[in-house]
Formats: structure tokens, C-alpha cells, sequence
């Protein structure tokens, strides 16, 4: 019997599978976003178990689990490993349509050979076969970014990261896979955060000077932004829940940061003006440093107060936010665009309501010389299913050009995720697939092949300047 993930998954014509298996299937992967620690991989570190690398620090894992029910120390608390993995095993066939049912097949089978589908009824032969695996060198930290044909990795880091492990890792010339690190400064853009005076102390720490003012606040800020370039770093991300915009004067904005280091509480407008006028300060360093930059708009972060005095941040508890912003976007990118200093940018959205938006502002902010210098960027986080994959690849194509579209990334905390790539090739391949048998687009599988490999791979090489 044919097994469930086979070499033809989700190919449903010949037209997608020749262009999967011919154009797509072989190429390397450039994964530009994605939350893996630098550390495991400067330290090719080596995984205790099966559990620990597939479920440790996956927090869709830990939504499903907690979704059927699974009390949390199966999830996130001090139950075994053992444990954990045979309640994820009990809990995996009932995620039939979200896709961790599709992503756990398909990791099961690239790493493990495994093709059964994982349950209570077997999870303990393929509990101890993964672990025999996984004692060996392809399953460390760099062994299973080498298997998996990975060029380029981007790790999500913060400004006052001092990047020691990127450096650590850059040395090692036998270790052909590039990681650097991505400029990731939310903590210092949101004001109103109860952690950040904090955040400005640990700043003075790794600036060596105090920051008494808004003026030392960017100053700081965009000395980090050099001293990451020197590091190789060539790519920033901004996650925004609330997308500001609202203009200052120096003098406001020295007022501002005044009153919220004495501890006085700011207005929503004072918080926006700080952030506009900071943001909008990085940006033009960032082009000044031909860097690209990522906004990902739309996430509400910790929404389960319960939860996030337990666990803290990014353990499966942040939701799509509701608000509009397309006024704000335009606004902050037109702050960019009308002196040339608005660089390659990636926007990404939570909220899928808003991909045309997204799409259409793409179009409206393009640069001479450039292709697809504004990109709506992959399916997002909630979005990064088949479904959520179709709709994005809908929006660009219906408002954009797919053709200039710089292709999925996995967004990861683990390092099985690369099938994440396969996972959005088929989708991809399949729907340009589609096109030929409804007549929507010429049978030149060729052309159509040589789009296939620029989205997957050509279009972002580029983008990102790689080498
Ligand atoms: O896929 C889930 C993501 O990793 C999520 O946890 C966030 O980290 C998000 O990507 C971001 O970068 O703000």
C-alpha cells in the first residue's frame, strides 16, 4: 500500500508533479526567518532524545496538545520525555487537517524513514527508533541543517545580542551552511512595555554609555545596527502588534522619554511618536547598509496573562489580532520611499483579511533596479498551512507578480522544520500546476519550472545578496 506521505504528495496533475520533482524537489534552502538558537548550532549540539528536538520549544505542538486537553506538565512542565512524546503520539492523528499532521508525517519520513503514521499504538518503536538515530552525527544541530540542504540561515536576534556564536560559527569553514543573525529591535521600540526601562539599562550595558535622552535612545540603537553589519548581519525584523504612525519634534520626543524614565505612564499618541520617529531612524540605516527589512504586523502577544506569568513569551498563547493599519503602513513606508531611503522590505500580516491589502501596498512602494524590492511575504505563522499558503500565493498573483516573490521560510525553534520548504514547494507547484490544466496558463513547463525555481530559491538568493 502506498504510503501516506509519498513522492507525490499534494502533486494532483502531471503538470505539478514534473515541476515539483524536476524544478522545485533538489534545490537548497535559504531559510531568512526563523527563532533557532545560534548557540545549538555554534555548539552542534546534540539532541538527548526525540522529544527534545521535535517537541521542545514548538508551540503549535503545545496548542494542540493543549487544545485535546493534555495537562501542561505533558506539554511544557516536568513530566519525562518519554512522557511527552507519548502523549503528543496519542494526541497527532486527532490534528488530522491542521497542518502538524502533514508536517510531522513529512518530518517523520525525511529524517526517520518513518511512513506509519505515529499513535498511541506505536509510539514506543518509534520512540527508541529516532533516539538510535538521533546518537548519530547527522542528527546534531548541523547535521540535520547539512541534510537538509540548507544555504543560508537567518536566527531572529535582539540589539543587544553581542552575536559571539554567528562569529563562532562563521569560523568554522567546514561548516558550509551561512548563519547570521537578523537585527530584531521590538524591545526598544515599545515604550509602553513594563520591561523596558530594562531593556534601556541593558542597552547602556552593551553600548558602555547611559541613555538619558530619546537623542542617546537612537543613537544607541543605530550603533547596534553598525556593529551587526560588521557581524555579517544584512536582514531586520520589527513585529508590531500595534503598527504606529505619528509625527514629533525632537523636543516632543525628549519629553517623552523623559517622562516614561521617571516612570509616568504615556498616551497611546506618545507612544506612537516615539516609535514612529525610532523606527523611521533604523529604516534609513538600514537602507544606508543595503539591508533588507521585515515587518510582521498583526500578532496580539500574550493575550494569557495566567499563562504568560508561567511559561513567559512565545509558548502558543499569541493571536491574530483585528486592527486595520493600512493608513499607518503607508505612512511609515512613504517616510522611507520619499528621500530613497525606504529599503528591500518583507511585509508579513497575521490577519489574513488583510493580504490584499498587503499585496496591493506591496505594488505601490517598488524600486528601480529592483525586483520585487516590496514583497507580501510567505503565509505567516497561523497562516503557514496549505490553506493560508493558497491565499498569500492568491493575493500576490491577483495584485502582484508571483514570479518575483522570495519564497518561504520556516519560522522555526526547531531544527526538523526544513520539510516546512517541501511542505510549500508541492503547495506552490501544485497550484502553478493547476494553472496549465485549467487552461489558466500556457503548458510551458519550462517557463513555468524556471518561476518554480525563483520563488524557491533564485528570487531570495538574490534578494538577500547572497553569496
Ligand atoms: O511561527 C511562529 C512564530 O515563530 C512566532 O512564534 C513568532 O516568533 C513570529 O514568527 C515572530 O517572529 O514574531
Amino acid at each position: 500500500m502506498k504510503p501516506f506521505i509519498h513522492e507525490d504528495f499534494l502533486l494532483q496533475s502531471e503538470e505539478a508533479r514534473i515541476l515539483y520533482h524536476e524544478y522545485a524537489e533538489a534545490l537548497p534552502i535559504i531559510d531568512y526567518h526563523c527563532h533557532l538558537d545560534p548557540k545549538a548550532i555554534a555548539d552542534n549540539k546534540r539532541f538527548n532524545n526525540i522529544a527534545e528536538v521535535w517537541l521542545g520549544g514548538d508551540h503549535y505542538k503545545w496548542r494542540a496538545l493543549r487544545t485535546f486537553g493534555i495537562e501542561e506538565r505533558y506539554i511544557t512542565g516536568n513530566a519525562s520525555d518519554e512522557e511527552k512524546f507519548a502523549k503528543w503520539s496519542e494526541v497527532l492523528p486527532y490534528t488530522v487537517g491542521n497542518p502538524l499532521y502533514h508536517w510531522s508525517a513529512l518530518e517523520l519520513k525525511a529524517y526517520f524513514g518513518v511512513e506509519e503514521q505515529l499513535s498511541q499504538d506505536n509510539w514506543r518503536k518509534i520512540y527508541d527508533h529516532c533516539n538510535t538515530l538521533i546518537a548519530q552525527d547527522g542528527f546534531t544541530a548541523r547535521g540535520l541543517i547539512t541534510r537538509s540542504r540548507v544555504k543560508w540561515i537567518c536566527t531572529t536576534d535582539d540589539p543587544v545580542d553581542d552575536l559571539r556564536y554567528h562569529e563562532q560559527i562563521a569560523g568554522d569553514k567546514e561548516f558550509k551552511t551561512g548563519v547570521t543573525s537578523t537585527f530584531r529591535p521590538d524591545k526598544a521600540l515599545l515604550i509602553e512595555a513594563e520591561s523596558f526601562p530594562g531593556y534601556v539599562a541593558n542597552l547602556e550595558q552593551t553600548v558602555g554609555y547611559a541613555i538619558t535622552s530619546y537623542e542617546l535612545m537612537e543613537r544607541a540603537l543605530l550603533e547596534r545596527i553598525e556593529y551587526f553589519d560588521q557581524q555579517g548581519c544584512m536582514i531586520s525584523d520589527h513585529g508590531f502588534s500595534h503598527l504606529p504612525y505619528a509625527e514629533a519634534p525632537p523636543s516632543v520626543l525628549e519629553t517623552i522619554f523623559s517622562k516614561r524614565l521617571s516612570g509616568e505612564t504615556l498616551s497611546r499618541l506618545e507612544c506612537d511618536q516615539y516609535a514612529t520617529a525610532l523606527f523611521l531612524a533604523m529604516g534609513r540605516k538600514y537602507a544606508a547598509h543595503d539591508w533588507a527589512m521585515q515587518l510582521h504586523i498583526g500578532a496580539i502577544r500574550n493575550p494569557n496573562t495566567r499563562m504568560f506569568r508561567e511559561l513567559g513569551p512565545d509558548t502558543g498563547f499569541d493571536i491574530i489580532g483585528d486592527r486595520s493599519y493600512a493608513d499607518n503602513l503607508y505612512k511609515l513606508l512613504d517616510g522611507l520611499d520619499r528621500t530613497g531611503e525606504l529599503p528591500r522590505t518583507i511585509l508579513y500580516n497575521l490577519n489574513a483579511v488583510q493580504n490584499d491589502v498587503l499585496a496591493a501596498m506591496a505594488g505601490s512602494f517598488q524600486g528601480e533596479g529592483v525586483k520585487g524590492k516590496i514583497q507580501f511575504g510567505s503565509g505567516w505563522w497561523y497562516n503557514d498551512q496549505k490553506d493560508g499558503m493558497i491565499k498569500q500565493i492568491t493575493s500576490l498573483s491577483n495584485l502582484g507578480l508571483l514570479s518575483c516573490f522570495v519564497g518561504m521560510l520556516t519560522d522555526s525553534r526547531s531544527f526538523l522544520s526544513y520539510t516546512r520548504h517541501e511542505y510549500f514547494r508541492r503547495i506552490l507547484c501544485n497550484h502553478i500546476g493547476g494553472w496549465v490544466t485549467s487552461g489558466e496558463a500556457p503548458r510551458d513547463l519550462s517557463f513555468l519550472g524556471g518561476i518554480v525555481q525563483d520563488i524557491c530559491y533564485h528570487n531570495a538568493n538574490r534578494y538577500f545578496q547572497l553569496t
